[in-house]
């Protein structure tokens, strides 16, 4: 069994992103994101912190508004309208969730397409389900991209089963297994035979949010298990969707949590940003 060490990916890819970030830097360009977080929600906080660590790991200017949860969704809106029109940010992420009194989607839309740091406008999405190159793609399942060609997991021909249909991981990994060739089952909560589902699935991406839903029972011999699940139990252990020990002793390849597809998503940010900083000089 190959474990396919998340970390160790990313720490290659973000020497790949300061080498890009140096020679647009040599270029006069000064690669920056800006990440928009709004309240105090706890989990927020800590990622965004790790997000800065990561743009000063690889020479990205990172800022952060941090916002009140009170912010309207006119002022959030007119922050984005500021951002879009400043040429020192390549990238801008609004963290989710937003307070409950924002529209997201309405949000979203508003971060102009050609600095979409999360690739999640409906203009990229768009561009992703049609197969238009040099576009940002969310980072999770980008990530998890990556992860397969780093282990050489070719999808082309395999049967592939995403669990999990949400728009930032389940649908878009559904096309970007689709576009290399898998044949992709899309599962959701309302799948009436799940574990049969897994049990066929050459390829398993469980990207669900319930800890340890998927069983290691269920799992094909010698299957590929990639794990987006990031659950933290009332002890504070943080596990997937899937249940490792268990899927490990079956699979010929498996993603850890944590340490897995979570470094991966931080990464592939990066990579979008320092690519939307590209296409403003060429
Ligand atoms: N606009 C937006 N874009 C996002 O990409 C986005 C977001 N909003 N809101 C929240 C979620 C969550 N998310 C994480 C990614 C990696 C780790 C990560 O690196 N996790 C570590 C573990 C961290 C720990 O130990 O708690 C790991 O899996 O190894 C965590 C959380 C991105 N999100």
């Amino acid at each position: 069994m190959n474990l396919i060490d998340g970390k160790q990916i990313a720490a290659k890819v973000k020497g790949e992103v300061a080498t890009e970030v140096r020679a647009l830097a040599a270029r006069g360009v000064q690669t920056g994101l800006t990440v928009v977080r709004v309240g105090d929600d706890p989990a927020s906080a800590i990622y965004v912190r790790g997000k800065r660590k990561d743009c000063e790991e690889v020479g990205i200017t990172s800022v952060e508004h941090h916002l009140p949860a009170t912010t309207t969704q006119a002022e959030l809106l007119a922050l984005i309208a500021r951002l879009n029109a400043d040429p020192a940010v390549h990238g801008i992420l609004v963290q989710l969730p937003l307070p409950k009194h924002v529209d997201e989607r309405a949000v979203l839309d508003a971060i102009s397409p050609a600095k979409d740091a999360d690739g999640f406008h409906p203009f990229n999405v768009g561009a992703l389900s049609i197969g238009i190159a040099g576009v940002p793609r969310p980072c999770t399942p980008a990530g998890v991209m990556r992860m397969l060609d780093e282990a050489k997991v070719d999808p082309k021909g395999k049967r592939a089963l995403v669990v999990g249909r949400s728009n930032i991981v389940g649908k878009p990994m559904a096309m970007m297994l689709l576009e290399r060739h898998a044949t992709v089952t899309l599962a959701h909560s309302r799948t009436a035979d799940l574990a049969g589902e897994v049990g066929r699935a050459d390829i398993l991406v469980a990207a669900i949010g319930k800890a340890e839903l998927v069983k290691g029972a269920w799992v094909k011999e010698g299957a590929v298990v990639i794990d987006v699940g990031m659950n933290r139990l009332a002890d504070g252990k943080l596990v997937g969707d899937v249940e490792f020990a268990a899927a490990a002793a079956r699979a010929s390849a498996i993603t850890p949590v944590p340490g897995g597809v979570g470094p991966m998503t931080r990464a592939m940010l990066l990579v979008n940003t320092v690519e939307l900083a590209k296409r403003t000089v060429r």
